[in-house]
């Protein structure tokens, strides 16, 4: 095994992890930095939940080098996951127990505990803390999940897809309690389906398909050379109509104007684009562009773009 170098809270070098002879990882190399919120996106079955697991300890990998604060998690030292906080993709119901219990049962486990009762108010069960666990919703159970996941007040956060069920008031609830966290400094790596919830709380992202990082980096800078390009529209006015485009900056795609006159142009540098096309607007004295539109590719464009089709991942995956 090769020696991982610097600080960072995790640290992942050529990462393999087979089930039988099924390669679910292949070689999967991450660096997660201190006090960042992360983001591991990709499609189902990618690899995320296995990689997670190895790094939270619960799983053996089959091969590469792993740190995570500083240790092997194979080790699985006490002290060493008192620091961790875990929210797993799916957990069991705590039979028996009222939510304040169940809580309090977890917190015992951590030498410095955040208070009970403020848990319960920061995942929004203060007001279910007397209910028998077994009685909550399904998305109060999972903020009971997330409950039991921080309750240690751990230095390196993992949340499997944290609100997958959540209603859209929990959502931006669980969003607050994420940056909570990152705004004392602690490590969140957040696996998510949902990419407006990246885009919100994550600086950087990898994606994952078929068990290989595709791509990890700021997530404004997503898809690189690959990006989609931006697209500018205007409805051809009158004044305009019959006189064809300006020469256009270079890379630029204009498409035919639609019937009823909606004019598409495809670019990678919007400004410039506008900057020739204003002046020929205002020459022939239109000074609105009717409609006119930048619209940057989405993340979900983007994603999709990086992850090619469905099918073509699926395919990948089962070679
Ligand atoms: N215990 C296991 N035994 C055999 N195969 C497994 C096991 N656990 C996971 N796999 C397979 O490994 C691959 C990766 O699974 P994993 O759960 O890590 O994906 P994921 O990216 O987390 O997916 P999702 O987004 O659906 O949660 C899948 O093909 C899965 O079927």
């Amino acid at each position: 095994m090769t020696t991982a170098v610097g600080d960072n809270p995790i640290t992942v070098r050529g990462l393999r992890k087979s089930y039988g002879d099924w390669h679910a990882v292949r070689g999967l190399d991450l660096d997660v930095e201190p006090g960042e919120v992360f983001a591991l996106l990709g499609p189902n079955g990618a690899g995320k939940t296995t990689t997670v697991e190895i790094l939270e300890g619960i799983r053996r990998r089959t091969d590469g080098d792993v740190r995570v604060l500083g240790c092997d998690p194979a080790e699985d030292r006490r002290e060493w996951r008192a620091r961790i906080g875990v929210v797993p993709q799916t957990t069991g119901a705590y039979t028996d127990l009222t939510v304040r219990e169940v809580v309090a049962h977890f917190a015992a486990f951590y030498p410095h505990p955040l208070p009970v009762g403020q848990v319960l108010d920061m995942v929004g069960l203060g007001k279910h803390a007397k209910k028998q666990s077994t009685d909550l919703s399904g998305g109060q159970a999972r903020r009971l999940d997330v409950a039991v996941g921080i309750v240690g007040d751990p230095d390196l956060i993992f949340l499997d897809e944290p609100t997958t069920g959540l209603d859209p008031v929990a959502r931006r609830e669980a969003w607050d309690l994420v940056r909570y966290f990152a705004d004392r400094g602690r490590t969140t790596v957040l696996t998510t389906h949902y990419l407006d919830e990246a885009e919100a709380l994550a600086r950087r992202a990898a994606v994952i398909v078929a068990g290989q990082v595709v791509q990890c980096g700021p997530i404004a800078e997503l898809g690189g050379s690959a990006r989609p390009p931006a697209t500018v529209s205007f409805r051809i006015p009158p004044e305009l109509a019959g006189r064809g485009l300006p020469p256009l900056p270079d890379g630029a795609e204009a498409e035919a104007p639609t019937a009823d006159g909606l004019q598409r142009i495809h670019t990678h540098t919007p400004t410039a684009l506008l900057s020739v096309l204003l002046p020929w607007a205002r020459e022939a004295r239109v000074g609105e562009l009717p409609e006119l539109r930048v619209h940057r590719p989405t993340l979900e464009e983007i994603y999709l773009n990086l992850i090619g089709s469905s099918a073509a991942t699926e395919a990948e995956a089962t070679r």
